[in-house]
């Protein structure tokens, strides 16, 4: 089966990962393991696999951990497909009916006001950094159509990870993002973190001078510093070898641009996997902030809403340990009708609340497009 035939086939319930290396389809449900014991569900989903060589987990966990549970499945058939670009850019675009209802959690202006207090909070409490988001709640007059958002998702995204997953409830998530939380493969290991943001303008010397203005941007590389140090704390006692790249690089998603760093390790203990890594390393301060306990705590003051599976992690992993993580960001939470789309950002002591503000308003154009809206 071919990546643009598995998208084809996608109902509501499946398992959709498209990554520039394959496309893993997943459908049915074999085996479930939900629970808010992430150790423990990293030690039962490869018990389960053993001796069942191809087989996979799938699925996904929630930004926090101990309160909403992880879903994971082993689905009763799974395809390993090619990957889904360059083929999937010449697919048609499928329409979208608009969603009857739309609003904004919290309205802008509160979001704004919650940054501003954020900014106060970080020199209050000798914080470094805070992620804040918003959610936009769309309601349409039928079921969300899922299958056609994720299609224009694929076709709009080649790079980074374009996913749809089966949540608790009948519920799925949906969303493009280009951050990979944490990919084994054998010994070898992957973190890709991406933190400090400039939106993509479609006139080619405003876009330019976005990415330029995020490349020299202080604030953005104090922001960008505190992600990667977490991320190297954690892999360092897993790994004998570390490769970190001295200064982040400028990447960019059809919406966005990105600093961000390759981290590339060798596993000392080739038994660790890939779930167990994604458990250590979540919630990262590309999501959460620093110091984690802090700023776990200050999201919960200052935001109005359960973040749910946004913010958490998607992926899959198989029978040897080996998997890839993508952090489930750029993404919507559907529920029959419903649509919450959420969009965060990084808020250090020099960040101003209308930039950050209008930084959510420009994440949430990747699922926004793909929805064929313009707000
Ligand atoms: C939190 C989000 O994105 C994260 C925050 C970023 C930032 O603050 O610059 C950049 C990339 C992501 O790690 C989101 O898209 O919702």
């Amino acid at each position: 089966m071919d990546a643009r035939e598995t998208l084809e086939e996608y109902t509501p319930g499946d398992f959709y990962f498209a990554t520039s290396r394959h496309t893993i389809f997943g459908s049915g449900s074999r085996l479930t393991f939900t629970g808010t014991d992430v150790p423990a569900l990293g030690d039962a989903v490869p018990a389960a696999l053993a001796g069942t060589p191809g087989s996979l987990a799938v699925g996904v966990l929630p930004f926090d951990t101990t309160a909403t549970p992880g879903h994971l499945v082993v689905p009763e058939a799974v395809q390993v497909a090619a990957p889904a670009h360059p083929a999937a850019a010449d697919l048609p675009r499928m329409t979208v009916d608009g969603p009857d209802v739309v609003r904004a959690v919290p309205e802008p202006v509160d979001h704004a006001e919650a940054v501003a207090r954020a900014v106060r909070a970080l020199s209050d409490r000798g914080m470094r950094k805070v992620v804040l988001a918003r959610a936009l709640d769309l309601e349409f007059s039928g079921e969300v159509p899922v299958k056609a958002v994720l299609h224009n998702l694929v076709k709009d995204n080649p790079h980074g990870y374009t996913f749809a997953a089966a949540l608790p409830g009948g519920r799925s998530l949906i969303g493009a993002t280009p951050e990979l939380l944490l990919s084994r493969s054998g010994r070898r290991v992957v973190s890709h973190p991406h933190a400090g943001s400039a939106p993509r303008s479609a006139d080619p010397v405003t876009d330019r001078e976005n990415a330029e203005r995020l490349a020299a941007s202080r604030k953005d590389h104090v922001e960008h510093a505190v992600l990667t140090e977490a991320i190297v704390e954690t892999l360092r006692p897993f790994c004998r070898d570390l490769h970190v790249p001295r200064t982040p690089s400028l990447v960019s998603t059809p919406t966005m641009w990105h600093l961000s760093t390759m981290v590339t390790g060798e596993l000392t203990d080739p038994d660790v996997t890939a779930l167990h890594l994604a458990g250590a390393l979540h919630p990262t301060p590309a999501i959460c902030g620093s110091p984690t306990e802090d700023a776990r705590q200050l999201v919960g003051e200052l935001e109005p809403f359960d973040r749910g599976y946004y913010a958490g992690t998607v992926g899959w992993m198989d029978a040897n340990g080996d998997g890839e993580w993508a952090v489930s960001i750029r993404c919507a939470e559907v529920s029959a009708s419903r649509l919450r789309l959420y969009a965060g950002g990084g808020i250090v002591p020099a960040s101003d609340p209308k930039a950050e503000l209008d930084e959510t308003s420009a994440k949430f154009q990747t699922l926004l497009r793909a929805m064929g809206l313009e707000l």
